[in-house]
């Protein structure tokens, strides 16, 4: 089946919002198709929490329109769609144990009491929690609330379950552990999530698409290893793991690749299908992750080489982070695997580096200013 067929959970067409003379969320489309993970991801202020409460309905937009299950749900409140939204703050119901607080959503509905009880125990034994249906809220640990709360919104089987930062007031190892949990609990019950974090290595363990924010746009929708890979801009190269941007001018194109200036090197980058079109002179921002730089005799065999001096060593237990200046303002952040036995730079070392063209991207735009100090990230 082409990815075209398959059916699509929820929708949002050139959704707006705005507040004020600000756009939140400004001309946003995404699809999400039937069972995928998606994560919304992006610095404060982006627009993920506006644009997560449009597709629940908790406001409405300004323009544009969004569609659930394929039916056009623009203006309908949220109890009027089959969603279902878990906050930061979980609000279970502090007065009522846990059976009953999963159970809430089929007793609105009226459903016989033996349908209510068999129900609430699959979502007991889903979420692993057989044996809290007694249990007061107000004894759960914090990873176990977050279970009932979970349970709780999928009790009603909704098209799709919203979550905003649900894992954010967790201690990091709950933190780790709950990811994994969602993800298996997404995966079980076959559901439609959508989880806003601001969190990159978050939404990359969890999703199978990322839609990257800034600024109420959105910038890149695509798998965690195309946002990783192929990044459509500075901003998200940037966001998502550690890279350089390196500021160059088109020099030529060959059959081999484009050939850049940086600094008075030239440097050979292949040509893909999403490099932009050489134009001799145009200055383009070229990403290079830090890993992809090889050192010392590692470099030898790279199409490209560089000469510079160690500026830092900073020992990160699996890896050791570069800083490498290469001229003045000129400045290279590399990670390589700390291995035993590997060689090993110390600041004032002169060091070779080297990378080759298919490890580095040509962005279409150029590099303006630093996007990561321009965001404070
Ligand atoms: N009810 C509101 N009234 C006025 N401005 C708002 C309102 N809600 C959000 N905004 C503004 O809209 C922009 C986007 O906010 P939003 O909460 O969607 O961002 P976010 O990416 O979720 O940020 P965070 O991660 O900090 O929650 C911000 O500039 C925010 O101040």
């Amino acid at each position: 089946m082409s990815s075209e067929q398959e059916p699509i959970s929820i929708e949002t067409r050139e959704v707006t919002k705005t507040y004020g003379e600000r756009a939140a969320v400004n001309h946003v489309s995404l699809q999400v198709k039937k069972g995928e993970f998606v994560s919304l991801l992006g610095p404060s202020g982006c627009g993920k929490t506006t644009l997560l409460r449009m597709l629940g309905g908790l406001e409405q937009p300004d323009q544009g329109s969004i569609l659930l299950g394929g039916r056009d749900v623009t203006g309908i409140p949220a109890y009027g769609r089959n969603s279902n939204m878990i906050f930061q703050q979980l609000a279970l119901f502090p007065h009522m144990d846990v059976f009953n607080n999963i159970a809430y959503g089929l007793k609105v509905k009226k459903l016989p009491k033996a349908d209510i009880r068999r129900q609430v125990h699959e979502m007991l034994e889903l979420v692993q929690l057989g044996d809290y249906g007694r249990r007061a809220v107000s004894q759960l640990s914090g990873g176990q609330a977050q279970r009932v709360a979970i349970a709780r919104a999928l009790i009603n089987r909704p098209e799709v379950l919203l979550l905003d930062e649900p894992l954010s007031a967790l201690d990091m190892q709950l933190r780790l552990d709950m990811q994994r949990e969602l993800k298996r609990i997404q995966r079980e019950f076959g559901g439609t999530f959508i989880f806003v974090t601001h969190d990159q290595n978050e939404a990359m363990n969890m999703s199978d698409r990322i839609g990257v924010m800034r600024a109420g746009k959105l910038l890149q929708y695509a798998t965690p290893d195309e946002i990783y890979e192929k990044p459509t801009d500075s901003f998200v190269a940037k966001f998502i793991g550690d890279t350089n941007l390196l500021a160059t001018r088109v020099l030529g194109q060959d059959t081999n690749g484009i050939r850049v200036e940086c600094f008075g090197y030239s440097l050979l980058v292949k040509t893909g299908e999403d490099t932009p079109v050489a134009i001799v002179g145009a200055r383009h921002s070229l990403s290079i992750r830090n890993e992809y730089i090889r050192l010392g005799e590692d470099a030898i065999p790279c199409l490209n080489k560089l000469d510079g001096r160690v500026i830092e060593a900073v020992y990160g237990g699996a890896n050791i982070r570069y800083t490498i200046q290469i001229a003045e303002g000129f400045l290279v952040q590399a990670s390589a695997l700390h291995q035993r036995g590997a060689s090993r730079f110390s600041p004032g070392e002169p060091i070779r580096i080297g990378f080759d063209p298919e490890d580095a991207l040509l962005l279409s735009e150029p590099m303006l200013q630093d996007p990561a100090q321009e965001e404070g990230i």
